[in-house]
């Protein structure tokens, strides 16, 4: 099978040209494309934005290259349309604007080409977001924005405003009125996103809805409703998955299934959420296309609520199990062996302390959760009846294993009955494992393979170009960035052990903190955050952590971290999403300086970490530190070619620079072996569907455990 990388798609042939074309540079600058090919008298102000130093001015360049593609030439066409609205928009009052987006919507849904309404369409966008943003789309963004409505992946580069593009096929897509997505990859993002574009869809009259996991389903049906919808793609794909549910147990699938089956539901008068699926842009689009397509949706047969409750039960019940006292409280009946709780015992339950989760529990369930949780304090011991092991699926879980008494051998993979496993997990502490059961489930690809337009914006999707075309017939292209990029990389480091690594990490933070320029250093997992916060504390270096335990000061940590002199541990949370603007005198100093401590599986999360710095064309620089011991040799090279690296690292002293590609090796295999995953799974699942429509099944619902 090709690896990812290996193999580019025509499309970036297109795009290197592009970006060539790009690189001419400021000073190379032909008039303005669009200027020129524009046919109203009153092109845009361009002169004089050059003059002033607008970025967008000088970034088009790239726009009156020749020899484009015929794609890009027509693209560029396109972008000439656009323009020339904006002088005429310019003059028209806030009410107007809002007047000529009503009337494109009422041309859009007499069946007008949404193609012929682009130019006016994206004009007005950009105008909105001009007046409501204070931000005016540049050429590029334009430019990508067109390449997002014929349903291509974008690749912009981080920092190049991801964000204000993704507006402008949004809106077009939603004149129809059949509703356009945008799929992010946490509801943090999307809620963020959403809040910030709402002025300009505002100001064009367009209504914005949010999906939050915690929302009810009226909320959703009601976001949903909305003309444009921000949400994750977890929640877009969970909503099918219920709505389709509910529409079982409705008998209103007509396809693929056979039987009734009320799945939870009745005729309740319950209405599905989702009004279909017409168009999804999917942000970050390598992230959630690829690297979260490894593993399916799927919505348990018990609700998550429920199974918190069932939880926290069994932990109340084990709390509580041992004040109860034989005889007085319970009795076993010698015949069953049944424990049974006496009247004084059934009082004792109704007046222990209880929380909201365990309150709401029907009384008789508790009263059989005391009798079997008290059984188990009584008759089920460590070390006899059972074991503590650490879980063979994953070392860093311990998980009870049954002890046979027939053969004093540990019965791999057992359980008991009724709550009696699960009220032991409580008793010793453990993950309680409530069996979740499978109600329905869909994979991503086969999540987005259902609307008839789909587009995506990353910043990194080159490696994955060709499984995107293949899988999701979406070309990827780049999109060139709107001023040159400046952000440089600095040779990377090698080191025998992670010791020697992260010294030499905290000696070179403490030069660049000297020179005053701002330094964030990302870490893989939190323990090393702290670590490394430990080392930085010992020199005297101030700075703050950014992970998991605090990200309630995330938003402050962010806004802080390109100031002078500043230091940020962060974990991969300062990835998407955290755009970090540099005080005034940081840009003449150099920019920012960004360490990447230890490569991730996908090479595209390290260039998320480096895109922090030399955004939108400011200055920058960024280095990458390995060592020997490191996950992604074992990852990449299997554990015995792995302990030989470490070994070797372990004596050794000095430099190890010289072994950096061996890294970037192990990454491509890593990256290869999830490849290879996606395509067996979604075989397996082609396979699958395809037996089960043959038996007339839904092979959403109908899913095996
Ligand atoms: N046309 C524009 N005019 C002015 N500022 C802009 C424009 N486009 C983007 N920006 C600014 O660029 C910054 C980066 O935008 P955004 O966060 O959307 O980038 P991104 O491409 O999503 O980056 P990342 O992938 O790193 O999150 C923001 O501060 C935004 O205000």
């Amino acid at each position: 099978m090709d690896s990812p990388a290996a193999t580019g798609p025509p499309d970036l042939a297109a795009a290197a040209e592009l970006a060539a074309a790009a690189d001419n540079g400021p000073d190379a600058l032909s008039p303005d494309a669009a200027a020129q090919a524009s046919s109203s008298p009153a092109a845009p102000d361009v002169a004089n934005e050059r003059r002033s130093g607008d970025p967008s001015a000088r970034a088009t360049s790239f726009l009156s290259a020749r020899n484009l593609r015929p794609r890009m030439v027509r693209w560029r066409r396109q972008l000439a349309r656009v323009n020339a609205f904006e002088p005429i928009l310019r003059e028209e009052s806030d009410a107007d604007i809002r007047k000529r987006s009503l009337a494109l919507r009422y041309r859009a849904m007499a069946g007008e080409k949404l193609g012929t309404l682009l130019p006016e369409g994206y004009a007005l966008c950009r105008e909105a977001g001009r007046r409501a943003l204070s931000m005016r789309h540049y050429d590029v963004q334009i430019v990508g924005g067109i390449g997002l409505y014929e349903g291509h992946i974008t690749e912009m580069q981080t920092g190049e405003g991801k964000t204000l593009t993704a507006t402008l096929p949004l809106y077009l897509h939603s004149l129809v009125g059949k509703g356009a997505h945008l799929a992010t990859v946490n509801d943090y993002l999307a809620k963020r996103d959403a809040e910030w574009m709402m002025p300009l869809f505002e100001m064009l009259g367009v209504s914005v809805g949010i999906i939050q996991t915690e929302d009810d389903q009226g909320s959703r049906r009601k976001s949903y409703g909305a003309a444009i919808t921000y949400g994750t793609a977890k929640e877009f794909g969970f909503d099918f998955l219920r709505d389709r549910l509910l529409l079982r147990a409705q008998n209103r699938i007509q396809t693929e299934m056979l039987g009734g089956g009320d799945g939870g539901f009745s005729d309740s008068g319950d209405q599905v959420v989702m009004r279909g699926m017409h168009f999804c842009l999917v942000d970050e689009a390598d992230s959630i296309l690829i690297d979260e397509a490894r593993t399916p949706l799927i919505i348990g047969s018990i609700e998550d609520n429920v199974r918190d409750q069932v939880v926290e039960t069994y932990r109340w019940a084990s709390e509580n199990a041992p004040s109860f006292e034989i005889d007085e409280h319970f009795e076993i009946d010698d015949d069953t062996k049944k424990y049974e709780l006496t009247a004084r015992g059934r009082s004792r339950v109704r007046s222990l302390p209880k929380n909201d989760l365990v309150r709401t529990m029907g009384l008789v369930d508790l009263y059989e959760y005391i009798e079997r949780s008290v059984k188990v304090h009584r008759e089920f011991l460590l070390n006899r009846q059972y074991v503590i092991r650490p879980s063979e699926k994953d070392p860093n879980v311990d998980e009870i294993v049954i002890v046979d008494e027939f053969t004093g051998r540990l019965a791999e993979g057992r359980k008991w009955r009724d709550g009696i496993h699960q009220a032991i997990e409580s008793k010793e502490g453990l993950e309680i494992s409530v069996p979740t059961g499978q109600a329905a489930r869909i994979t991503v690809q086969d999540l987005f393979l259902r609307y008839p337009h789909l587009a995506g914006m990353t910043g990194t999707a080159a490696t994955s170009a060709s499984e995107m075309r293949r899988i999701y017939r979406t070309p990827v292209v780049r999109v060139p960035t709107n001023r040159p990029p400046q952000r440089k990389q600095l040779p990377p480091r090698v080191f025998g052990t992670l010791d020697s690594k992260f010294e030499a990490i905290a000696r070179e933070v403490a030069d660049i903190h000297a020179s005053g320029r701002p330094v964030l250093i990302g870490t893989r997992s939190i323990d090393k955050s702290v670590l490394l916060s430990k080392l930085l504390d010992e020199l005297g270096i101030e700075h703050e952590v950014l992970n998991a335990n605090n990200v309630e000061r995330e938003a402050e940590i962010v806004a802080a971290a390109g100031g002078i002199g500043r230091v940020t541990v962060a974990t991969n949370m300062a990835g998407r999403g955290t755009d970090i603007k540099l005080a005034d005198e940081v840009e003449s100093l150099g920019g920012m300086h960004v360490i990447c401590t230890e490569l991730h599986d996908a090479a595209r999360i390290d260039r998320q970490l480096i895109g922090r710095c030399g955004r939108q064309g400011d200055r920058g620089s960024y280095r990458q530190y390995l060592s020997l011991d490191d996950d992604i040799l074992k990852g990449g090279f299997g554990v015995g070619r792995s302990d030989k690296l470490k070994s070797r690292g372990a004596a050794n002293t000095g430099s190890a620079d010289r072994l950096a590609t061996t890294f970037t090796r192990a990454q491509r295999k890593v990256e290869r072996k999830h490849f290879r995953d996606r395509m067996v799974m979604m075989h397996g699942e082609k396979d699958r569907k395809k037996m089960q429509r043959e038996m007339g099944q839904d092979p959403y619902l109908d899913t095996p455990d």
